[in-house]
C-alpha cells in the first residue's frame, strides 16, 4: 500500500530525517511513533505532498506518489486549517461538496457520539471538540489511506479509547491507517505495524507482534526504554 524509499529531508544542511524506510501493508494500523522532533510530521508532510523530499521517494499503491493520489488519501493534520467562524454543519456541507467519497451520516454519527454540538461555530468549541470535528470529517471519507497526526492530543482518556475504537469501525474495509503519536499506552492494543523513529532516522519497523516477542516487552514498555531520557544530568 505505502512504501518509503530512503527519505531524506534536509533544511539548511540540518538533516531532520535520514534515509527513512519502510513499507506498509493494507488493512493495517500503523503506529508512527517518536518522540518530539523525531521526524513523525516530516514523514507525513512528505506522504501528503506538503513538503519535498531532498532524495528518497514514496510508492503508493506500486507507483511513485503522485499528485493525483491525493484524492486517495484523507488526512487529520496537526493543526487544523477550517475556518473557525463556520458552524459544524457548514463544515461538514463543505466536505461533501469537496469530496464525492465524503460520507456526512458518517461524520455526523461520529459526532453525535463524541456529543459534539453541530449547530455551534468551530471558534465555540473546546480544543478538543474540534479535534473531534477533524476527525470525524477524516474518518467520513472512504479512501485507501488514512493519516492521522496526533490525534489523540488534547483528548481525554474515554475519548481516546473512544477514537480508536472509531477509528476501526469508520475507516474503508482494508484501507491503512497511519497514527503518529507518542501516547503508547492508549493505543498499543490497535497497532498492527510500528515505526519508530529517533533522531530523524528509523529504529524499528515491524509487526507489532514481532517486536513484542523480539524484545519481549510491551510496546509502550519498550518505547519507554528506547527513549528514556539521561537523568543523570538533572
Ligand atoms: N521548516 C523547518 N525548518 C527547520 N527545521 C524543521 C522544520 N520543520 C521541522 N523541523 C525540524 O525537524 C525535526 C522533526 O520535526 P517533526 O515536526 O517531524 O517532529 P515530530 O516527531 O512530529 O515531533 P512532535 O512530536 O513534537 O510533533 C525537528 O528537529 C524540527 O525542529
Amino acid at each position: 500500500m505505502l512504501e518509503a524509499i530512503y527519505l531524506t529531508k534536509a533544511y539548511d544542511n540540518l538533516l531532520v530525517l535520514d534515509g527513512a524506510s519502510f513499507k506498509v501493508e493494507k488493512n493495517q494500523i500503523v503506529g508512527l511513533l517518536g518522540p518530539n522532533g523525531s521526524g513523525k510530521t516530516t514523514i507525513i508532510k512528505l506522504i501528503n505532498d506538503l513538503i519535498k523530499p531532498t532524495s528518497g521517494h514514496i510508492i503508493f499503491k506500486g507507483h511513485k506518489l503522485n499528485i493525483e493520489d491525493k484524492s486517495n488519501i484523507a488526512y487529520l493534520p496537526e493543526r487544523s486549517a477550517l475556518n473557525m467562524s463556520q458552524t459544524v454543519l457548514d463544515v461538514i456541507k463543505m466536505y461533501k461538496d469537496f469530496f464525492s467519497d465524503f460520507n456526512q451520516e458518517h461524520a455526523k454519527h461520529i459526532l453525535k457520539l463524541f456529543e459534539v454540538p453541530v449547530t455551534k461555530r468551530l471558534s465555540q468549541l473546546s480544543k478538543g471538540q474540534r479535534g473531534k470535528v477533524q476527525l470525524a470529517l477524516t474518518l467520513g471519507r472512504k479512501v485507501d489511506l488514512y493519516i492521522l497526526d496526533e490525534p489523540l492530543d488534547g483528548m481525554d482518556p474515554a475519548s481516546r479509547d473512544l477514537i480508536m475504537k472509531i477509528v476501526l469501525k469508520y475507516k474503508k474495509e482494508d484501507s491503512t491507517v497511519l497514527i503518529s503519536t507518542h501516547q503508547i499506552t492508549d493505543i498499543e492494543s490497535y497497532l498492527d505495524y510500528v515505526i519508530l523513529l529517533k533522531n530523524g532516522k528509523i529504529i524499528e519497523a515491524d509487526l507489532a507482534k514481532n517486536l513484542e516477542s523480539r524484545h519481549n516487552l510491551t510496546l509502550s514498555a519498550y518505547f519507554k526504554e528506547v527513549y528514556k531520557y539521561d537523568e543523570e544530568i538533572i
